[in-house]
């Protein structure tokens, strides 16, 4: 089966995405970030962005039924002390509409409409959407990298992704220096599931096939993780990189552009430890699995068994989450299970 048409829409929608987060992030107010009852942050752009990918992928694909997991809702954007903000986004949205030549204003009626299409349940029937409107909404407030994340699940199985990274550089991340990446135009990985991933700049290079680093070597291989502490045991990664021998420091960096970072080899090894008691959300790690897979990568829970994503919003799993090439994985996976032995034991 051939997912040509919905790929098609999905790079649409979340190129005309990039453009909106991009114009936020240059003149983002502090009155645009708000605390969501988690207390984590949402800026107009996680709103904007979820409201162009659900249009614009429901304008692309009339003819097929619509179901999207996504992030955000509109609960917030619908009480009182939210109008100014609903204002503002759709205000933004239909700017970013009219600028990728999709017409048709949208009232704050459609906006809000357009947000809520993503409360769907996900799960293992039919096909759904998987969306994060802006993954690393962190990184984006600090100036650093996030992406617009978008999967298609169908029977409980990724079979498409896009990763819209607008500040990830084209060239390797090995060539910069970690604290000053920011890429000029930003990058935008596909794969569809069987063919292979690709990626071209935000602004319409040719598509480039990419691969994932063939390193057999874990001396070799450099490392990522979350920017934040927060999301993921940092002390854990080190003492599995050093059971490694992995001479490089972390590479921390926000958001799916991990995912896409490693698919195209800038480093062999992402490891992603959250503290006890997280579950993770589907919508972080569909576009970024499939990216990485379909680039010869590979894509496990840290007990080895691959990501299951037909259970609904949630990942059932509360270990974590390690990614790298196929000969690698055996020897991460060691050092892995004796590195949580050793923590659980010293406990
Ligand atoms: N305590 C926690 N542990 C693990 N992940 C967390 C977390 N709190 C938030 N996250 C998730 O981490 C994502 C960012 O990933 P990363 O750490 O790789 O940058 C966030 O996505 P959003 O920014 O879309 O909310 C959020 O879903
Ligand atoms: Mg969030
Ligand atoms: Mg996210
Ligand atoms: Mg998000």
């Amino acid at each position: 089966m051939s997912y040509d048409k919905e790929l098609a829409a999905a790079k649409k929608a979340c190129s005309l995405a990039a453009r909106l987060c991009q114009k936020v992030q240059k003149a983002l107010l502090q009155s645009d970030v708000h605390a969501k009852s988690d207390k984590s942050p949402v800026t107009v752009a996680d709103y904007g962005s979820q409201a162009v990918v659900s249009f614009v992928l429901q304008k692309e694909l009339s003819s097929s039924p619509f179901s999207l997991v996504a992030e955000e809702d509109s609960g917030d954007l619908r009480k009182e002390d939210g109008q100014e903000t609903l204002q503002r986004i759709t205000k933004l949205v239909n700017e970013t509409l009219a600028n990728g030549g999709t017409a048709s204003p949208l009232s704050d009626q459609d906006v809000l409409a357009a947000i809520d299409s993503g409360k769907s349940e996900g799960g293992s029937l039919g096909q759904h959407w998987v969306l994060d409107p802006i993954d690393g909404t962190k990184g984006f407030l600090r100036g650093d990298q996030y992406a617009i994340a978008l999967g298609l699940l169908d029977e409980g199985k990724v079979v498409l992704g896009v990763l819209a990274c607008p500040n990830l550089p084209l060239q390797s991340l090995a060539c910069h220096d970690q604290h000053t990446i920011q890429g000029k135009a930003g990058c935008l990985f596909f794969a569809q599931v069987g063919t292979g991933t690709y990626m071209q700049s935000l602004d319409g290079s040719e598509p480039r096939k990419v691969h994932v680093s063939s390193t057999e070597n874990p001396e070799e291989a450099s490392f990522f993780e979350s920017y934040e502490a927060a999301h993921s045991m940092h002390d854990l990664t080190s003492l599995i990189a050093k059971k490694l021998g992995v001479k490089a420091p972390p590479v921390r960096i926000d958001s799916q552009a991990k995912y896409g970072a490693l698919s195209r080899g800038d480093g062999a090894i992402y490891m992603r430890f959250p503290h006890r008691g997280y579950c993770e959300k589907i919508w972080d790690h569909a576009a970024g699995s499939v990216v990485v897979t379909e680039a010869g990568g590979v894509v496990t829970d840290a007990a080895g068994k691959p990501l299951d994503f037909s259970r609904g919003r949630y990942l059932d799993l509360d270990t974590g989450i390690i990614v790298t090439n196929q000969k690698l994985m055996p020897t991460l996976l060691n050092a892995v299970q004796e590195s949580l032995k050793e923590k659980a034991s010293s406990l």
